[in-house]
């Protein structure tokens, strides 16, 4: 469903190369829900983007099967100066979706209340993060991203909702979650990998995977 080939990522920082990813193959399967370990400003995001099609490996093959999301807290397809309503339609058009549906699903989960139906420059970075991830999910991908586990959000009832919808769609798409924190993706995840100076290990079990991170992060 998502393969990736001798996939090679690095940056030019001006002084040095910043590497992402050294050669790197493993394969996402349809219904086994993937977690990736990380430690910060390792490369989740990249990561992330890339299993997207954001971002371009410099060397190597991304092969991308089914209707995968975009990574979730990407807004680059909302508009500042109109309102959640008016993104919510837009953007359910984009994919074929009935605009209604979308709309109603949005309205439902994220909350706003008033604030739907004004522009999302007037929100605060949670109430984008719960736009967000209702519109991911409105969306009904195949495969959803998600960078660092559930949105930045203090709002513990939206946490309660987006996370029990979450369990529910484990039961009919795969779920990708790029995190530090090996508690996230307990609740998600049938297998996962290891990303650390550059190097990708895949584990058939969480539990190895968390073995090697957690022996890696005691140097
Ligand atoms: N376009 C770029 N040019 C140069 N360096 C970049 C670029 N994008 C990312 N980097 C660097 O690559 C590294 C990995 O970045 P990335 O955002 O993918 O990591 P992350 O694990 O998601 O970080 P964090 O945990 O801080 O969210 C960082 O050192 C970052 O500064």
């Amino acid at each position: 469903m998502l393969e990736f080939e001798n996939v090679s990522k690095s940056f030019w920082t001006g002084t040095q190369r910043k590497v992402i990813l050294e050669n790197a193959s493993f394969h996402v399967e349809r219904g086994k829900s993937m977690g990736v370990l990380a430690p910060n400003g390792t490369g989740k995001t990249t990561l992330i983007n890339m299993m997207a099609g954001l971002e371009k490996p410099d060397e190597g093959k991304i092969i991308r099967n089914g209707n995968i999301s975009f990574p979730l807290g990407f807004m680059g397809g909302v508009v500042s100066n109109q309102s959640a309503k008016e993104n919510c339609r837009y953007i359910s058009q984009l994919y074929g979706l009935d605009p209604d549906y979308v709309e109603a699903f949005c309205r439902w989960m994220c909350e706003l209340k008033e604030y739907f139906d004004m522009p999302l420059g007037t929100y605060s970075s949670g109430m984008r993060a719960r736009l967000s991830f209702a519109l991911m999910l409105a969306l009904d991908f195949d495969m959803y991203l998600i960078d660092e586990g559930m949105p930045g959000t203090t709002d513990v009832n939206f946490n309660e909702k987006a996370s029990s919808i979450l369990q529910e769609r484990i039961a009919t798409t795969t779920i990708v979650i790029v995190s530090h924190d090996p508690d996230i993706l307990e609740k998600y995840c049938r297998c996962a990998g290891v990303l650390r100076d550059g190097y990708f290990y895949m584990f058939d079990t969480l539990e190895e995977a968390k073995s090697l991170y957690e022996y890696q992060s005691k140097d």
